[in-house]
């Protein structure tokens, strides 16, 4: 439907953009009214953007500038830190090594997952594998270490958000990601379609879901990502500048009887503008720790919409997700 109103061309957007400052400011006021937009937000089209969402904006140059500087250096370099399992599923995945729609080939991208290992948490001591942290650039730890703290921060200021849209008591999702079983991913794309290059088809990230609860995505200004409306269309979720696009997983769309939504996107290769340009993004994955128990929440079943899947440990539905996309 054309509009005139120059209003709505931001409204088209089928993700809607949501300001956080009611959880990031405490102002508790308004934080079901917050809440609510979320809700709304996870039941239409399993993504929102957040505006004031809490995570420093110097910082986020810092990170992706140590991410350019690592991804430049020489293939030997980031080999010596190669992904190994998929149960430890830590440091460099190389280009074409990963396809997130397996019935296509490999991503053109390069990865390095970082999790939160003992020397990040005291804390949680002896919990997780050490990361396979690369000798160069130096600010490269450093960086993303301080980078994966804030991002659990606004993780679990959203976890907070959910548990009021979900009418269960306030800490009862951050108490089931106590473990900071998180996966923080950063990623490259590299340039397409330049001169003598055939690779302008090639998908960046093919067509997928989530595996776990929810996903923080920071993209830097090139674009590409897509999400699949309802109807099956594929829409852009530009970059807005100051916020984080949030996406609800398959973990959170079983944990709600499919009242959230886990909904497939991609990055596209030839379709998107700026194809030529090398893109840069971080994806924090949540996770539940991988002993907790995923059944079925009191507000999302009743009579007329009875629970559909039997408790899970996270543990088990991840390792089910992770076969499927490294085969
Ligand atoms: O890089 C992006 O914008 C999206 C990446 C993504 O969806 C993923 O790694 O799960
Ligand atoms: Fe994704």
């Amino acid at each position: 439907m054309a509009t005139a109103n120059a209003h709505h061309a931001v409204t088209d957007l089928p993700v809607p953009v949501i300001d956080f400052s009611a959880f990031t400011g405490g102002d508790t006021s308004r934080q079901a009214e917050t809440a609510a937009e979320i809700s709304r937000a996870c039941r239409e089209i399993g993504f929102f953007y957040l505006k004031h969402h809490g995570v420093d904006a110097a910082l986020l140059d810092e990170m992706f500038a140590a991410s350019a500087e690592f991804f430049d250096q020489p293939a030997q370099i980031k080999q010596d830190v190669a992904w190994q399992s998929a149960e430890e599923n830590l440091g460099y995945v190389a280009i074409g090594r990963e396809s997130l729609d397996p019935n296509q080939p490999g991503d053109f991208k390069e990865a390095f997952n970082i999790n939160e290992d003992d020397a990040m948490s005291g804390e949680h001591a002896q919990r997780h594998p050490a990361n396979r942290w690369p000798p160069r650039p130096q600010a490269f730890r450093p960086v993303m270490e301080r980078f994966f703290h804030a991002c659990v921060n606004t993780a679990d200021a959203v976890l907070h958000a959910f548990a009021i849209a979900l009418e269960t008591p306030r800490e009862f999702f951050v108490e089931k990601h106590a473990a900071h079983d998180h996966t923080m991913r950063v990623l490259h794309y590299p340039a397409l379609g330049k001169a003598g290059q055939d690779d302008a088809a090639k998908p960046r990230a093919g067509g997928h879901t989530d595996y776990g609860s929810i996903t923080l995505l920071f993209q830097d200004d090139v674009g590409g990502l897509e999400v699949r409306t309802l109807d099956g269309e594929w829409r852009f979720a530009p970059p807005i500048p100051g916020t984080v696009l949030i996406n609800t997983g398959d973990l959170m769309q079983r944990w709600t009887n499919d009242v959230f939504r886990s909904t497939p996107h991609r990055v596209g290769a030839s379709l998107a503008e700026n194809a030529e340009r090398d893109r840069y993004s971080v994806a924090f994955f949540c996770h539940p720790d991988m002993d907790a128990e995923i059944a079925c929440l009191d507000s999302c079943h009743g009579e007329s919409k009875p629970a559909k899947y039997p408790p899970i440990t996270a543990h088990e539905h991840l390792m089910e997700r992770l076969g499927a996309t490294y085969g």
